[in-house]
């Protein structure tokens, strides 16, 4: 079992976790400059760890909020950094909401790899309650956040944050970086709520998204006919693959298409039944 040590406090390392702790303080310093994290910001940072972040962050904004789920290291920030709010849980379980009454939250963090997954999603569907989020997340998913059509990492992800975020993928961080040394190399991305978005009903677009990507060497015809009427869709469209189709077109397609009802048999590729 790796121990790791850092001032009055050691840890047994929880790879459950995702406990890889940053050790190079010009890693910290630019993913806090890109966040453009200021004094007047409501800050919540996920998984402070040792507090590589939380003292780069503390640079810049006096107080802020951490959740911190490990209870030894909960305890570590509780008297390193009495001045923050601790929030000793588990990020899923919080209520963002709640958090961002006083205003929207912007949100850092090295987060765990087994989790990112859940925490994207969880951002996404909290989105009206922060500014931006800037995290740092294993290389392969943050290439999938920001993929484009027709490649192999387009997919659900991409489509899913895409529309609704500006995601920008910002700068590869290697793995020697982090204590103890994971086997993959990081990433930081930034996601910034969109203004304006073209699909209303987030949750009805999440289903079509998945359903329009369940296999993806399928046409579109085929994910989609035993759960969508598609009369109102062009043939052409009809047999290409969804990871053919950009964010726009596929906020287009789902605008045309009606979920089946209950019990109705599925459409025939020339309209009939
Ligand atoms: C990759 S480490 C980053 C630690 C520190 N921020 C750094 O950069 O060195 C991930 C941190 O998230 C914590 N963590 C893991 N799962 C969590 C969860 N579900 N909610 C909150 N914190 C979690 C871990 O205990 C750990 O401190």
């Amino acid at each position: 079992m790796t121990r790791v040590e850092y001032k009055h406090t050691e840890i047994a390392v929880k790879k459950k976790l995702g406990q890889n702790f940053l050790t190079d303080r010009n890693i910290t310093r630019k993913i806090v400059a890109a966040s453009g994290a200021g004094s007047q910001d409501r800050i919540l940072e996920i998984g402070p760890g040792f507090g590589a972040l939380t003292r780069e962050i503390l640079e810049v904004c006096p107080a802020f909020t951490v959740v911190e789920k490990d209870r030894a290291l909960a305890a570590f920030i509780r008297q390193e950094y009495p001045q923050l709010q601790l929030i000793e849980a588990d990020f899923l379980d919080i209520d963002l909401e709640r958090l961002a009454a006083g205003g929207p939250l912007r949100v850092l963090g090295n987060i765990p790899y087994s989790i990112t997954t859940p925490i994207l999603f969880k951002l996404l569907e909290n989105r009206r309650s922060i500014t931006s989020a800037t995290l740092m997340m294993q290389h392969e998913v943050a290439a999938r956040l920001v993929a484009t059509p027709s490649t192999k990492e387009y997919g659900i992800l991409a489509v899913q944050l895409q529309t609704f975020c500006d995601v920008r993928y910002l700068f590869k961080v290697g793995r020697k970086v982090f204590r103890p040394q994971p086997n993959v190399d990081s990433a930081v991305i930034s996601m910034v709520p969109k203004k304006n978005v073209a699909v209303e009903d987030a949750q009805a677009f999440s289903r079509f998204v998945r359903t329009a990507f369940h296999q993806r060497r399928k046409t579109l015809y085929n994910n989609l006919k035993d759960a969508y009427m598609l009369q109102a869709v062009d043939e052409g469209t009809l047999k290409l693959r969804a990871e053919a189709l950009s964010i726009e077109k596929l906020a287009d397609l789902f605008k045309l298409v009606q979920p089946l009802p209950a019990g109705e048999p599925p459409m025939k590729r020339d309209g009939r039944r």
